[in-house]
């Protein structure tokens, strides 16, 4: 009999009182709606809103197999965060995603349909706005302009062949995940780049599934100018080894 597979969402969390309990809510409905085995492990860096309270309530109320609390002691940055919650992944698949809404569970099957669709065998599916149906939805023009000029950057340097490059709504084999991660030096958000353009170079297979990224309703994003400049170094350093 085939091995069931078990999806491991990584969460990581920021000031996300009010998001947390309906991002919970919708992946619980969209898993077992879908039949499917799943947990979901919340990285909070110390929010002061209180997030941990509400992830601790929501262990509670969902049981503490299904969801997990892996918190940090201070805010120290979203790269990071996805590597400390790996550690305790109990599936062999994991799917990286935003705790805003602004990455819909319900792209969740459609990820998991494409990694084996027609006998194929991705290692990692990769939301994208920016191919076929996809799209950003809420953002003022100098973010939309941000997003696309960040990811012309990385592409006309870079090559990877890979349409969203900083987008973070991913699944990924949990060995691949591993291996790539290992190699990956970002701590904030250039990480989403520099692991695609790694996962490339090291030959792993991707494919794409459209997502519409709607911006968050409840809360401010956390990017800061500080991660632009970030980011431009680690696309540069990576011209220069990749
Ligand atoms: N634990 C932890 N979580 C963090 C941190 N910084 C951000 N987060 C969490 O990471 C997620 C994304 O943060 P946002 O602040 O909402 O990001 P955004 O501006 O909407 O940016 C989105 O678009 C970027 C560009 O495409 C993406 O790179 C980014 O991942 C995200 O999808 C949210 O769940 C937020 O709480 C951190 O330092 N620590
Ligand atoms: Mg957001």
């Amino acid at each position: 009999m085939a091995i069931r597979n078990k999806y491991s969402v990584l969460l990581p969390t920021y000031n996300e009182r009010r998001n947390l309990p309906i991002i919970a809510w919708l992946l619980n409905r969209t898993f077992t709606e879908n039949n499917l085995d799943w947990e979901l492990i919340i990285i909070d860096d110390a929010s002061p809103d209180g997030t941990q309270e509400i992830a601790k309530q929501l262990i509670k109320a969902y049981s503490p197999e299904r969801i997990k609390l892996q918190p940090r002691a201070g805010k120290l940055g979203l790269g990071t965060a996805y590597v400390h919650g790996l550690q305790y992944v109990t599936g062999n698949f994991v799917i990286i995603m935003d705790a805003d809404f602004s990455h819909h569970p319900k792209f969740i099957p459609q990820m998991i349909k494409k990694q084996s669709e027609n006998g194929a065998d991705y290692d990692i599916v990769t939301g994208t706005r920016y191919a076929g149906d996809g799209g950003v939805y809420g953002w003022d023009l100098k973010r939309k302009f941000v997003s696309r000029g960040a990811n012309l950057f990385a592409d006309t340097l870079l090559r990877p062949g890979v349409s969203d490059l900083t987008g973070s709504f991913r699944l990924y084999k949990k060995a691949v995940l591993q291996e790539v991660i290992r190699k990956t030096e970002s701590k904030g958000y250039s990480f989403q780049m520099e692991m695609m353009v790694r996962a490339k170079a090291m030959g792993f297979k991707v494919a794409e599934v459209p997502i519409s990224f709607v911006d968050r309703l409840y809360g401010d994003s956390k990017i800061g100018s500080n991660e632009i400049t970030a980011y431009a170094k680690s696309v540069i350093s990576l011209w220069v080894k990749v």
